[in-house]
């Protein structure tokens, strides 16, 4: 049984040619961009957890999200795992707003800041954008170096 896994929310809108990150200002992750999203709390489902992180996070309220992927993240030398729940959706009410956690910002679907993300989303990023389910595990040394992963699409028909 070991302990529980971290349950995390990752969400990112996705318009026909463009993508909306986030640069994480802080804490986790920081100086890298990312979907938005975080923890979630207890008495909560991980769908309300990913609305509310994206509310927090950069003001949007995202209507349509759809989860598209998992992702477990283990730390060599640490215990828990890191079960990460990747949303997708395409419509929001409000504007992107710059927040305490995040700068957002569009991005083409062509040029995606690879060099300044977590090295694990050029692997897995052409999946979300061509809207396959994704199922992946990734073992990490540090938050940089990938000694080993698995990374499978489940295609829905
Ligand atoms: C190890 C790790 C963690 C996260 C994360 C933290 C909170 C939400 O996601 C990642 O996100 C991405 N894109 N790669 C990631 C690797």
């Amino acid at each position: 049984m070991g302990i529980p896994n971290k349950l995390l929310t990752l969400v990112f809108i996705h318009q026909n040619s463009r993508i909306l990150l986030g640069m994480k200002k802080r804490g986790f992750g920081v100086n890298r961009w990312n979907g938005f999203g975080g923890k979630v709390q207890a008495g909560e489902t991980i769908m309300e957890a990913a609305k509310r992180e994206m509310l927090e996070e950069s003001c949007l309220t995202v209507n349509n999200l759809t989860e598209v992927g998992r992702l477990d993240f283990e730390f060599v030398g640490e215990e828990q795992i890191f079960e990460v729940h990747v949303f997708k959706g395409d419509q929001y009410e409000g504007e992107p707003t710059e927040t305490e956690e995040m700068r957002p910002k569009w991005f083409s679907v062509d040029d995606i800041p690879f060099k300044e993300m977590w090295p694990d989303d050029i692997l897995w990023f052409p999946m979300l954008l061509k809207d396959a389910k994704f199922n992946g595990y990734f073992k990490f040394k540090g938050h940089n170096d990938i000694l080993d992963y698995t990374l499978t699409e489940i295609s829905d028909s």
